[in-house]
């Protein structure tokens, strides 16, 4: 059977001009209304207008300062490694990206996979750690893009993921061998700290378990990294006045007490402005000031490890066996037929 797996992303402006960013923008903001409470579908799409407008110069300038955002070759590098791991592994699998926010966006990565006929579609989240505004809203969209085009095709979803071992293991690896190349130790005078995407309260509180998702794969990493004290911070996104997620990273690196910080950016599969400029530019800045020398691991998007562990993801649906074998059962945050993720409790 031809497998197709839709990788769904959430997508950064190739070129960064005035008019892709503001809508760009205001796409997220529109997806996102929720957190201010109730409001009219005119109104959400006025605010949204609003904020993107406010919020673009200075998304522009960071994507000036980084010269484009890699994000889209990023997913396409990975998209083209793993479609080769699954071959390898001898199924029929074609890999389709999909983004949330920019183009390709994902209605397009399901036209493309049924004038490919396919027969079987995988949506795979390209987010580790489930939560609402990226892993559902993403899968959300996939089926109404299937539905849109009235295509009857065998569907099934990923969740959460990051409890996958061979993950953790690549991250884990990364940053160890990240650390020996800098000639630093983390049992010494550099400190671990995890930054990880925030998210608003709005979203806490609607019942997402993002932040303990969060909190124990940052346990586990220190774990495997044999590190028993490390922090953890949150890059947020201050548009609205609204809660997110505490401490931010700007307070974590305020506070520690290091000579100097390694900074593993958990959320991210790919570099992006949120690593090469929020990171790496802006954080980088705040650190030197609280006099600490500042390290930040690269993401390792195209590891062998880490491509190996999505293929083992999707092989119980190319190779037909029971996805429960592998650990995945129903999802709890995406109440759909053909959900599976690997953090729903087991029931016997
Ligand atoms: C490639 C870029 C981004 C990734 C990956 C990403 C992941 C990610 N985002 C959330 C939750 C939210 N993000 C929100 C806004 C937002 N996110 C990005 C970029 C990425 N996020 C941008 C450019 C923006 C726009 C706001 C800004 O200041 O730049 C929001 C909505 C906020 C709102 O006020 O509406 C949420 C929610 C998570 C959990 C996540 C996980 C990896
Ligand atoms: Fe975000």
């Amino acid at each position: 059977m031809s497998t197709g797996v839709a990788l769904l992303n959430f997508g950064e402006p190739e070129r960064p001009t005035r008019e892709t960013v503001v809508d760009y923008l205001e796409r997220i903001f529109y997806a996102n209304a929720d957190i201010e409470g109730e409001t009219t579908e005119a109104e959400a799409r006025e605010r949204s207008r609003q904020l993107a407008q406010r919020r673009a110069p200075a998304l522009i300038e960071e994507y000036e300062e980084i010269g484009g955002s890699p994000l889209q070759s990023h997913a396409d590098a990975q998209a083209t490694l793993l479609e080769r791991e699954l071959r390898d592994r001898g199924y029929d699998v074609t890999t389709y990206v999909g983004m949330q926010f920019t183009e390709p966006f994902i209605e397009d990565a399901v036209e493309r996979a049924r004038s490919d006929g396919v027969e079987q579609l995988v949506g795979l989240p390209i987010y580790p750690l489930c939560g609402p505004s990226t892993t559902v809203a993403a899968l959300e969209e996939l089926t109404d893009a299937i539905e849109a085009a009235e295509w009857d095709v065998d569907v099934s979803e990923l969740t959460g993921w990051h409890r996958h071992p061979g993950y953790t293991r690549a991250r884990a690896d990364n940053v160890r061998s990240f650390v020996e190349t800098q000639g630093l130790s983390l049992e010494g005078d550099a400190r671990l700290v995890f930054s990880a995407h925030g998210t608003p309260q709005y979203y806490l509180d609607e019942g997402s378990r993002y932040v303990e998702y969060v909190e124990e794969y940052c346990e586990a990493l220190a774990a495997q990294l044999g590190v028993d004290e490390y922090e953890l911070g949150y890059q947020n996104h201050e548009n609205r006045d609204v809660d997110w997620t505490e401490p931010s990273i700007e307070r974590v690196i305020e506070t520690v007490d290091a000579d100097r910080v390694v900074v593993e950016p958990v959320s991210f599969v790919h570099e992006q402005s949120e690593t090469l400029s929020e990171l790496d530019v802006e954080l980088r800045e705040e650190a030197l000031e609280a006099g600490l020398d500042f390290y930040r691991v690269p993401v390792p998007y195209d590891d062998e490890q880490f491509i190996d562990a999505l293929a083992d993801l999707i092989e119980p649906f190319t190779g037909g066996f029971e996805p429960g074998y592998y650990n995945l059962r129903q999802c709890q945050c995406r109440d759909a037929p053909g959900a599976f993720c690997l953090n729903s409790p087991r029931t016997r």
